[in-house]
Order: C-alpha cells, then structure tokens, then sequence
C-alpha cells in the first residue's frame, strides 16, 4: 500500500521524507524533483532520502493506495487533484489551511475524506526541507465518518514521527485555526513583520479590533470560543511564534499569490450571511489586493 503525496512542497516533502522509511511513498508535483530529499530536524540533524517522485499529470500510479495526501495551497489543490486519474474510492487527506476546499471536496469527492489541521512548521529548501517544528495533528471527516480510517492514519504518522490524533470535531478545528490565522496573517503580511511585533504599537489595537470582529462571527456559526477565549489562544500563539515570519508574510514576500480567500472568505462570508460588521475584515483582505 502507497502513501501517495499531491503537492511538493513544505508540507508535502515533510510527510513524504517522514513516511518514507516505513512504508512505500510516492510525491507528485509539477516539476521534476531530485531523487534524493534531505530533511533537516528541529534537533539540526540533516537525513538524506531517496523518494520515489513523478510529474502529476504523467505519473503511473500504484493500484493499492492508502490515501492520496493533498499537500498544495488552498487555492491549488481542485486544479491539482484533477490532473490525477484514481479510483474514486480512494480516501483523501487534505492539509490545506482555511476552510474553503475541505467543504466542497467533502461533498464532491466520492471516497472518504479527512482534513487535516496540523501545528508542524516546515519550510522548503532546495532539494529538501527544513521540519521547522514539532506539532501535532488532528485528522478527521467533516461528518465524523471514517474513524478508523482516520485512527490507522494517524497511527501510521505518529509512527512517522508526526504525532496525529484522531478527532470527531475537525470542522471546529480547522476554523480555530483559521480565526488565529485571520488575526495574524493578513496584519503580518501586510505590514512586513514578524508574529511578535503585533504585541507593540501600532499593530496591537489592529490585533484587537479583528478580535472584536471575528468572536461574534464565529459564535453566529456555531463555533464555540477556546476554553480560555479567543483574545487568550490569538494572543498565546502570537507569544509562541514571535520569530515567525507566518505563512503569508512568507507569500507576500515572494510575490506568491496568499491563502487570503481560504483564510478570510468564510469569515467574509458568515458576517454577510448573519448581518455582521466585518469591515475590519474587509479592509483586511483588500489590503491584501496587491499579491492576487
Ligand atoms: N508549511 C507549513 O508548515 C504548514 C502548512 N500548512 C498548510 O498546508 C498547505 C501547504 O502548505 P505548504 O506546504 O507550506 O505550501 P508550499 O507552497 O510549500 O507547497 C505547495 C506545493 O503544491 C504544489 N502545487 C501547486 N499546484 C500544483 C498542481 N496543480 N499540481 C501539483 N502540485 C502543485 C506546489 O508546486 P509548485 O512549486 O510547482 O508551485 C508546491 O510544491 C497550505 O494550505 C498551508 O496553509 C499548514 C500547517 C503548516
Ligand atoms: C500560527 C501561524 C500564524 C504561525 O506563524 C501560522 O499558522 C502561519 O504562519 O500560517
């Protein structure tokens, strides 16, 4: 059985040079890669792999398929999963940040699928990644289906060394995850500086005032506030990531288009749908107009 991996980028060559040594994987991209990744811990050791990788579009895929991992952006990932011809009961992983393409590929694609929502940190470098951090990750069905699957997957990247937990209540995970992104990111990318320096002015009021704005959304949808609140867990991570430049910063600056419509649409959207003010979030995304 192949772990097959969409999307060579961070993520995706993190999972593929973790897997690897236990289990038949198989990276696809758009490019060619080098046989040979190398993979540089949080503990500074750098470990050379070989990983079986092919071009998306041309690749002979194996027959038994434990799951296709789609590791590319949000805004990639439907363009990148058409370019595959699989079996449409092959179970999906999506690790996309955001909560724009879990929905709609949970109702359009005919086999199980899990998202995943992980606090991994990983970044490319040539013929290779740097595992930035340990985290953890969550992996579920939007529906609470597919348990098992879910629980053997998550033993299998534990295993790995990508500790993984399986979940009922994904869906909450994710816009957790997306309400911190949609306080840090659109700020950091727009202003050019790391995590840490939203704790000072001129940047703290902005911090609060999205906060002000996203608690009454996601309470309208449903989704209940951390256990110490949301200003406590934005704050928290602010605190632990302050030498982060965050995944936007990181797009904008290298003129790539950002995870803006995966990050701040649902909030967009929910705030119209229940007649909220958002334009803080507004003003947010359209600062965010010169990367798109
Ligand atoms: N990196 C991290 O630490 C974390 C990332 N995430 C989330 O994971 C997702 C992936 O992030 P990350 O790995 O950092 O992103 P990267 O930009 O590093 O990687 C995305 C990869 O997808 C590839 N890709 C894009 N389009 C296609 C296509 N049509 N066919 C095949 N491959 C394609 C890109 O290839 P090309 O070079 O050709 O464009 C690139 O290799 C994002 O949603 C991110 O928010 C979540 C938590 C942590
Ligand atoms: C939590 C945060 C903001 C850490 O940098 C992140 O997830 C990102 O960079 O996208």
């Amino acid at each position: 059985m192949t772990q097959l991996i969409l999307g060579p980028g961070a993520l995706g060559r993190l999972l593929a040079l973790r897997l690897a040594p236990l289990e038949p994987v198989k990276l696809l991209g758009r490019r060619p890669l080098s046989a040979r990744l190398a993979l540089t811990t949080p503990e500074g050791e750098t470990l050379y792999r070989e990983i079986d990788s092919a071009l998306s579009g041309e690749a002979a895929l194996p027959e038994d398929v434990t799951a296709l991992h789609l590791t590319t952006k949000s805004m990639s990932a439907e363009a990148a999963l058409a370019s595959l011809v699989l079996p449409p009961q092959t179970p999906l992983v999506l690790w996309q940040n955001g909560y724009e393409v879990q929905p709609r590929l949970h109702d359009a694609w005919p086999g199980p699928v899990l998202c995943a929502s992980t606090s991994e940190g990983a970044y490319v470098v040539e013929d290779g990644v740097v595992h930035a951090g340990h985290g953890h990750t969550w992996l579920g069905s939007l529906d609470g289906k597919h348990a098992a699957l879910a629980t053997a997957l998550a033993e299998r990247l534990s295993r790995a060394g990508l500790p993984a937990t399986a979940v009922a209540d994904i869906r909450q995970r994710l816009w957790h995850k997306l309400a911190v992104n949609a306080a840090i990111n659109p700020l950091v990318a727009r202003f050019g500086i790391r995590n840490g320096q939203l704790r000072d002015r001129p940047f703290r009021p902005m911090v609060e005032a999205m906060l002000n704005e996203l608690a009454p959304i996601l309470a309208a949808e449903g989704i209940p506030a951390p256990e110490p609140g949301w200003a406590a867990l934005v704050w928290g991570v602010i605190e632990g990531t302050a030498t982060n430049r965050a995944s936007m910063l990181q797009d904008a600056s290298a003129g790539r288009p950002t995870e803006r419509d995966a990050i701040l649409g649902p909030l967009l959207e929910a705030a119209r749908r229940h007649g909220l003010p958002h334009d803080g979030l507004l003003a947010a995304y359209r600062g965010l107009d010169r990367y798109h």
